[in-house]
């Protein structure tokens, strides 16, 4: 057997983590952030979301189900690192065509094998997220090399960077049997099982570059807009907050997801911040204020917008309320304009690895365009035909 070949993953704060090369050697540098999720690591692997992040998982065995050629969520993978416990060394799934060390090593994907992630997530949750490099093979360097080529690289906070990720050309995603709606959906980072989500329910999306003006948007004649996840700091969108207030001024329906939450969010005047260490996993529960309902939901956010849970609010666009909080720590999970026919939710009702809790909302989204009444949101009671993440 040949002998595994050394790896070490260096946190800014000076605090190492030694393993063996996992997928390709070499070096990498970016956010070192944890999921908690126990499946779905090559939906996680493949969301622009993490572009420039060094993902942990706190699963220590992975790779057990090998790689498939279904459940990519964009074309490629977009982490920047990968750091495990366990990898599997015989993985078996029906689906499986390669191993999930294979197609790290195909697209050059620098991971570190062997490392004490309980550890390593517990030093993130207490200092924060924060800048990391993973090293490996020849050339690594000293200690004192590694650490100053970490502390050099990019901070996330003020990192723009959906326009490295958002489509080049615009593209349709047909609806499953009859068309009820057309949407425009512009592209910050877009999943691929978002508009095979809206597909389902008979929407014709058409999928967007970051780029692209109202006139883009009006073209498409929607009848309605949706605003996608997306990797980096919220706070550096100026773009589509722009984009976001020409829709709401038209009255156009419109829903996001993640980033677009917190785009919506700055539309209407809010802040975000950056959280200390963040969500990601997928056993996240949220509640929904007007229904009082938990919904167990998938996440994978480092930002977030300013607000107390419930909260109703003053905008440009007339009032909106706070309208879905974590109770883990009463960050905000979701908004709605009460003026406009505006929603959006932090989490990600398009999960593929599930969990289906949140789902429903893609049914939220054609009621909206639909014209039907948005719940009853005050009487904060589950009245008037309950729909949402509780459902
Ligand atoms: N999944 C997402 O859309 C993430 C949004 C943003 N980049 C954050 O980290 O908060």
């Amino acid at each position: 057997m040949t002998r595994p070949t050394p790896a070490v993953l260096v946190l800014e704060d000076g605090r190492t983590f030694h393993g063996e090369a996992y997928g390709a050697a070499g070096h990498t540098l970016g956010e070192v952030v944890f999921s908690t999720a126990m499946t779905g690591y090559q939906e996680t692997l493949t969301d622009p979301s993490y572009h420039r992040q060094i993902v942990v998982q706190t699963a220590p065995q992975i790779g057990n189900t090998g790689w498939n050629d279904e459940d990519d969520e964009s074309g490629r993978i977009w982490v920047a690192g990968y750091v495990v416990r366990d990898p599997a060394r015989v993985p078996s799934n029906w689906r499986a065509t390669r191993s999930l060390d294979a197609e790290l090593a195909a697209q050059g994907i620098v991971g570190i094998a062997g490392v004490d992630t309980r550890a390593l997530t517990r030093h993130i949750r207490e200092r924060g997220a924060m800048r990391a490099g993973i090293f490996s093979g020849p050339n690594a360097g000293t200690r004192e090399e590694m650490l100053d080529r970490v502390v050099h690289s990019p901070l996330m906070k003020g990192a723009d960077l959906a326009g490295d990720v958002t489509t080049a050309e615009r593209y349709v995603v047909p609806a499953h049997g009859e068309r009820r709606f057309r949407v425009a959906a512009l592209d910050l980072g877009i999943k691929a099982n978002t508009p095979r989500m809206m597909a389902a329910r008979g929407i014709e999306v058409h999928v967007l570059p970051l780029r692209s003006s109202i006139e883009d948007i009006l073209a498409v004649e929607p009848d309605g807009v949706f605003l996608s996840n997306g990797p980096g700091d919220p706070a550096t969108a100026d773009y589509a907050v722009g984009l976001t207030r020409q829709v709401l001024e038209r009255r156009l329906p419109l829903f996001g997801i993640c980033f677009g939450n917190q785009i919506l969010g700055r539309a209407l005047g809010r802040g975000t911040y950056k959280m200390r260490y963040g969500h990601r996993g997928i056993n996240i529960p949220v509640v929904d204020v007007t229904t009082g309902r938990v919904a167990i939901t998938a996440q994978n956010h480092g930002f977030a917008v300013e607000g107390e849970p419930g909260e109703r609010f003053d905008t440009p666009f007339g009032p909106a309320l706070v309208s879905h909080h974590c109770p883990n720590d009463g960050t905000v999970e979701g908004l709605r304009a009460l003026e406009v026919p505006a929603f959006s939710v932090q989490y990600h009702p398009e999960a593929a690895a599930g969990p289906h809790d949140a789902a429903p909302l893609f049914d939220d989204f054609c009621d909206l365009m639909a014209g039907l009444p948005a719940r009853d949101l005050a009487a904060g009671s589950p009245a008037g035909g309950v729909k949402g993440a509780g459902r």
